[in-house]
């Protein structure tokens, strides 16, 4: 017993002492550790180096263009909002892979949904892209946009009936 009790604090402190190791200590380590994060999913995720070179471009050139606040900010928050879907579809992978590393019917769900909201942000970004980048640097209507937009917009019926159509089979 007093072995046991011995090997669980030597377990303990050993732990505390890698987490201390590990651990951010400042500023600068907390953002070091996030950016090794960022590389790391880069290095592990193509569709996340894709969106990554492609919002890179599509930042850049708007630092050119004669873009009001507004539109600005809605460039970068499509970006950012791609980005961030892709780095969370990332995060949920490794942990599932961490815990779950077997082929896992609920597996392939949280997996499937967690690549819907990559899918999801990317359809806003090609909105906000074609409406504001498509207008200022191709003359493009707005009518393309909506035109887009209603392919779109005509998923939700299709997907909601498709849904409701797995949902009655399961009862
Ligand atoms: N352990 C598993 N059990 C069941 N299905 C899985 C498992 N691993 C992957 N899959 C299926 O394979 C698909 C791709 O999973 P993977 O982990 O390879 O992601 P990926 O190739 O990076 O794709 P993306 O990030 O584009 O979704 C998942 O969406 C899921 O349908």
């Amino acid at each position: 017993m007093a072995q046991h009790l011995q090997k669980n604090s030597t377990n303990q402190e050993s732990k505390e002492k890698l987490k201390e190791q590990l651990g951010s200590n400042n500023l600068k380590e907390s953002f070091s550790h996030a950016i090794e994060g960022i590389l790391t999913a880069i290095s592990q995720e193509r569709n996340l180096r894709i969106h990554f070179f492609v919002g890179f471009v599509i930042l850049f050139l708007s630092l050119f263009l004669p873009i009001d606040k507004n539109n600005y900010i809605w460039i970068f928050f499509a970006v950012f909002f791609v980005i961030i879907s892709e780095l969370i579809n990332t995060l949920i992978e490794n942990l599932l892979d961490l815990f779950i590393p077997e082929f896992h019917p609920i597996v392939k769900i949280i997996k499937d949904i967690s690549s819907g909201i990559v899918l999801w942000a990317a359809m806003f970004s090609v909105i906000v892209g074609i409406a504001i980048i498509g207008n200022l640097l191709f003359n493009w209507d707005i009518i393309i946009a909506k035109i887009f937009g209603f392919g779109f917009v005509s998923l939700f019926p299709f997907i909601y009936v498709l849904g409701v159509i797995r949902w009655k089979k399961k009862r």
